[in-house]
């Protein structure tokens, strides 16, 4: 079985592909097409035939339980793992990558959580450790390396001054140092791994305004997330994975929260288990969370709807 999301313009359709009796409509070539994956550790099968591809910019999450296979099929696309079988194509051309080098030269580039850096030196240093540029004496060219680093925090819109040391950075600073680095590779692919994870509220607005500014420079970010309501702020697309397949795919404004979650428990959601998991304080938290983004976004579109009324009248 073989997902397939194709994108007219602003709407994303997801259909089967495989079967004679569907039609295809609008078919985007694919930035990334995954294809009857499986990644079989001794016994366990981590990841099993699983089917999916990414057009171009996108912020695309993947979501899934404890176990679920989102880990393992990160660390495949970013170099890290070979899987057992199946086929990985990005850009058109199928790829094979024996480490994290690789893939970052054929354009992914991936953050994983708890970047390391050298806390002693500036944010700068940090950005191009191991890849210090040159001037045309051979010496070390410092100003180069802090406008391009300038500018690569410019992209994420962080006010983070790139002559400060790394030390005192907030995680949230410290993740958007990690992505400025993968940045100036100007990567067509970016790979995170949960990164609102032990976030505080502040901390988690700025990354998802920095995800939300690399979807603008035409980035497509792939990325495992586990706060519903972070994906359904910021995401175009979820795929939720469930014992190392994938259960579903949608597009973020063509689901719910609760049809989400219930996928994610693997349970329908007129069940009682289901509800049973609803009712859990922190879920309804969650929910409560989502409910409030969403009035909140709808108040902003309202008022931006009442400024474009008053221009025209
Ligand atoms: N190196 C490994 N050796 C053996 N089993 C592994 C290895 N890595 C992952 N697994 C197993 O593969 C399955 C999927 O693990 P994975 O870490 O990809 O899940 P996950 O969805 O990222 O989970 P979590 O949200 O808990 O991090 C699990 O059953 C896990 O125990």
């Amino acid at each position: 079985m073989h997902w397939s999301i194709s994108i007219p313009q602003s709407t994303l359709r997801v259909s089967f592909k495989g079967r004679s009796d569907m039609t295809y409509s609008h078919y985007i070539p694919a930035l990334l097409e995954v294809n009857d994956l499986s990644m079989r550790f001794g016994g366990i099968d981590a990841l099993s035939h699983i089917s999916f591809s990414v057009e171009p910019h996108q912020l695309v999450a993947i979501v899934g339980d404890n176990g679920a296979g989102k880990s393992t099929l990160l660390k495949i696309l970013s170099g890290l793992l070979k899987p057992s079988s199946g086929t990985i194509a990005f850009q058109g051309k199928e790829v094979s990558f024996s480490s994290i080098r690789e893939a970052n030269n054929a354009g992914i580039a991936s953050v994983f959580q708890e970047p390391q850096f050298c806390d002693n030196l500036s944010v700068s240093a940090n950005l191009f450790l191991g890849n210090e540029l040159k001037d045309k004496y051979g010496l070390r060219d410092d100003s180069t390396m802090f406008s391009r680093a300038r500018v690569a925090l410019k992209t994420l819109t962080s006010a983070v001054q790139v002559s400060r040391d790394m030390e005192g950075l907030s995680s949230g600073q410290r993740q958007t140092v990690a992505i400025a680095r993968t940045l100036l590779s100007d990567p067509s692919l970016i790979l995170l791994d949960e990164p609102t994870n032990s976030l505080s509220v502040m901390q988690t607005g700025e990354v998802l305004q920095y995800l939300s500014s690399l979807r603008s420079q035409g980035k497509t970010v792939l990325m495992v997330m586990h706060d519903l309501p972070d994906v359904f702020a910021v995401c175009d697309t979820i795929i939720v994975l469930r014992q190392g397949t994938v259960r579903a795919i949608h597009r973020v404004e063509e689901t719910s929260y609760e049809e989400v979650i219930a996928e994610i428990a693997g349970v329908s959601a007129q069940s009682d288990t289901f509800h049973s998991i609803i009712d859990n304080p922190k879920v309804d938290g969650l929910i409560h969370q989502h409910r409030l983004i969403e009035r909140s976004n709808a108040y902003e579109e309202s008022d931006d709807n009442d400024e474009m009324i008053d221009e025209d009248s």
